[in-house]
Formats: structure tokens, C-alpha cells, sequence
């Protein structure tokens, strides 16, 4: 059975006074019935972590290089975010993809990386909205899966998180058969390259203008394990209406 998975990403947003946040996070949920992820800016992972200590709330970073160390200037290499306490890390989000021209190959690399270090990696995949109109949704994530998700993948350290790119801060989500359609696609991607052990252990997020008042139906779709979060993750009230309807399905 997999354990659902709700997970917060701040994306560029966030000074120390957000981790005010964490607290509240923390007092509502003290015992959840599902994981529960922060994922703040680089520059607070370290007092994340520290604040939120064995509490159930994971801390994660947004990206890794696939070097534990070097020549790197402005890098975070998977190690590191280890040793600053995270637990996880996003990689391959679309504002990556496209802000910094990050590839397939390279977020495989990083992923490999993040796996050999420890870390539960959040790989994202999703199409444009022009995409989506020529009907090549399903290509896409395809390509995308295969290429991005390295071989030392397991149940354990991957999730892969479907966001369709036109879904992203825009409040608009796609049809509930649209989702189920992708998850099931992915799922079964999944069960065929790494077999049933893996392919139904690995959780699958949706990502992409979840709110508390869309979550309940998002959650109730077909191998929908979670969500990831952006806007909706920055106030603990926010995002424990997400939470509590997450659990409501668990
Ligand atoms: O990583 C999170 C996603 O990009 C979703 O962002 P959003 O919830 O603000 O639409």
C-alpha cells in the first residue's frame, strides 16, 4: 500500500519569517496519516531542518547538481542537502526545464546522483498546453519517463510528480479523466520498466493549481497519491486544508 504523499514547493518564495510556517505546519499535523514535504529555497533548507527536527515533515531542496562537489559556482550538490537535513528533492520541475534549458539526460544524472546520496527524488514530467492541444500528451510524458528516471529507482526513493505546465499558478487543472488518464499511463510505464515491485510502490503526484477546494476531487482520481504544491504550500492554513483532505482519502 502506498503512503499518500503531500508535498509543499516554495519555488523562489520565502525569507527566514516563512519558517514560521513549519511551526504551524507541524502543531496541526503532529501525527499524520500521510508524509508530508516542504521543499523551501536552498538558502533555508539547513534552518528548515533544524526547526522541524524529528518532527513527521520531511525538508526538501528543488534541485541538485549530479557532482558531490566541485567547480560549480552557484551549485547545490545532492550531499549537501543531506547534510543540511533534507530528505528529498524536486528535479526536472518544468520552470527548471525551461528557465535553465535542463534536459532530460542531465535531471537522470542528477537523479542517480540524489538516489546514491539518500535522497527521495520528486521527478516531475508534463506537457504544454500546446502539447496537450496536438495530442501528444502521452508521447511526451512517455519520453519524458524513460529519459529522466535513472536506473537506481526504487519504490522507496522515487515519486514522480505529472504536471502539465499550463495547470502551473494559472488555477486551472485539467479534467479529472485527463488526470486519471496520465496517472494510469505513468503507472503502468513504471510497472513495465522496473516491474510490479516497483511500479506499484512508487507514489505518483499531481502538481498544478491544487487548492483546498479542488484536493478532495484530485485525490479521488486513479493513482493519484498525493499532490505537489506551489501557491497553496506557502500558508500552513492553505495547505492543511490539502493535507486534511489527503488524509480524508488515505
Ligand atoms: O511544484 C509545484 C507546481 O509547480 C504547482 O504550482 P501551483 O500549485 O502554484 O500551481
Amino acid at each position: 500500500m502506498r503512503r499518500k504523499l503531500a508535498a509543499g514547493n516554495w519555488k523562489m518564495n520565502g525569507l527566514s519569517a516563512q519558517l514560521d510556517q513549519l511551526d504551524a505546519l507541524t502543531a496541526a499535523h503532529p501525527d499524520p496519516a500521510v508524509d508530508l514535504m516542504i521543499c523551501p529555497p536552498a538558502t533555508l533548507v539547513g534552518a528548515a531542518a533544524a526547526q522541524v527536527g524529528n518532527k513527521p515533515l520531511m525538508i526538501g531542496g528543488q534541485d541538485c547538481h549530479p557532482a558531490a562537489s566541485g567547480a560549480h559556482t552557484g551549485d547545490v550538490s545532492a550531499e549537501m542537502l543531506v547534510d543540511a537535513g533534507a530528505k528529498a528533492v524536486i528535479l526536472g520541475h518544468s520552470e527548471r526545464r525551461e528557465d535553465h534549458g535542463e534536459s532530460d539526460e542531465l535531471i537522470r544524472q542528477k537523479a542517480r546522483a540524489a538516489h546514491e546520496a539518500g535522497l527521495i527524488t520528486v521527478i516531475c514530467v508534463g506537457e504544454s498546453l500546446e502539447q496537450r492541444e496536438a495530442s501528444n500528451t502521452l508521447d511526451i510524458i512517455g519520453g519524458q519517463l524513460a529519459a529522466s528516471i535513472p536506473d537506481n529507482s526504487t519504490g522507496a526513493n522515487l515519486v514522480v510528480a505529472y504536471e502539465p505546465i499550463w495547470a502551473i499558478g494559472t488555477g486551472k487543472i485539467p479534467t479529472l479523466d485527463q488526470i486519471g488518464e496520465v496517472h494510469d499511463f505513468i503507472r503502468a510505464r513504471l510497472e513495465r520498466r522496473f516491474g510490479a515491485g516497483v511500479g506499484r510502490s512508487t507514489r505518483l503526484l499531481y502538481g498544478g493549481s491544487v487548492k483546498p477546494g479542488n484536493a478532495a476531487e484530485i485525490f479521488a482520481v486513479s493513482n493519484v497519491d498525493g499532490a505537489l504544491v506551489g501557491g497553496a504550500s506557502l500558508k500552513a492554513a492553505d495547505f492543511t486544508g490539502i493535507i486534511a483532505a489527503l488524509e480524508a482519502s488515505a
